[in-house]
């Protein structure tokens, strides 16, 4: 890859910096499997391609409501004070995120070592780097990984919310990155391994998307508008 006409790289965490998809993945699992098996009518189980085409990527809510839209399953959005036991797609999202909490207590994270070490290529040439995530747990899992003070600016779920940004398959996450890290979409880079984040790059006019593909699928990556597909962020150092 050639960095000369790159001035700045906006980095997904999930997935990409961290192997913490997995974790979302098995915390999603878990939570759907039980409200699938409480259902009146019988329903065809969870799999992670439910994963990949519903939830990946995308804010919270906005993945638990799409996958019950896929479903057919009509609950009220509620609000995201809603405690776990309730039955709304608020409630549904903080049921996951208490066994999401869990499982990284249980587990802790490290970065891919292919990340860090395109993150130590890149700080070399003194390309600007932005993580922008639709996580709300995207500052603890970047503190958690030892990689937090990499980046200057992360646009995580919170500041989604705050600064009122559409998440994720919308560019508006990462445009408003590359705005505050003061560099132009056209020459900034957007990395991602999920579909919602890579139409979402393809979207905002960035010089570049780059793939990772973690599962999602080559193809699916480019067919969402990935400019090339990686299998590890090593390959382009
Ligand atoms: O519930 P959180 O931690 O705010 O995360 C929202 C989404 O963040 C994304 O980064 C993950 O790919 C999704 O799996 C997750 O659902």
């Amino acid at each position: 890859m050639n960095w000369d006409p790159v001035t700045a790289v906006l980095f997904d965490l999930d997935g990409v910096l961290t192997p913490t998809a997995d974790v979302h993945m098995r915390a999603w699992e878990t939570m759907f499997t039980r409200v699938l098996d409480q259902q009146p009518t019988p329903q065809e189980p969870y799999t992670d391609q439910d994963y990949f085409a519903y939830i990946d990527g995308k804010p919270r809510y906005d993945g638990v409501q799409s996958f019950l839209d896929a479903r057919g399953i009509d609950l009220p959005y509620g609000q995201p004070s809603d405690p776990p036991e309730l039955a709304s797609v608020c409630g549904l999202g903080n049921r996951k995120n208490e066994i999401f909490n869990e499982v990284l207590a249980e587990r802790g994270i490290q970065a891919y070592p292919g990340s860090l070490r395109l993150l130590d290529a890149l700080e070399a040439r003194g390309i600007a780097m932005a993580v922008v995530s639709s996580s709300k747990n995207a500052p603890s899992v970047l503190g958690a990984a030892g990689i937090a003070e990499r980046f200057p600016v992360v646009v995580d779920g919170s500041v989604a919310s705050r600064e009122r940004l559409p998440g994720k398959p919308h560019p508006d996450t990462f445009l408003y990155a590359a705005s505050q890290l003061g560099h132009e979409p056209a020459t900034s880079v957007v990395v991602e391994d999920a579909v919602s984040g890579v139409q979402a790059g393809a979207a905002g006019g960035f010089a570049r998307v780059i793939g990772v593909d973690r599962g999602a699928g080559r193809s699916v990556l480019r067919d969402a508008g990935a400019d090339e597909v990686v299998s590890d962020l090593a390959d382009l150092v």
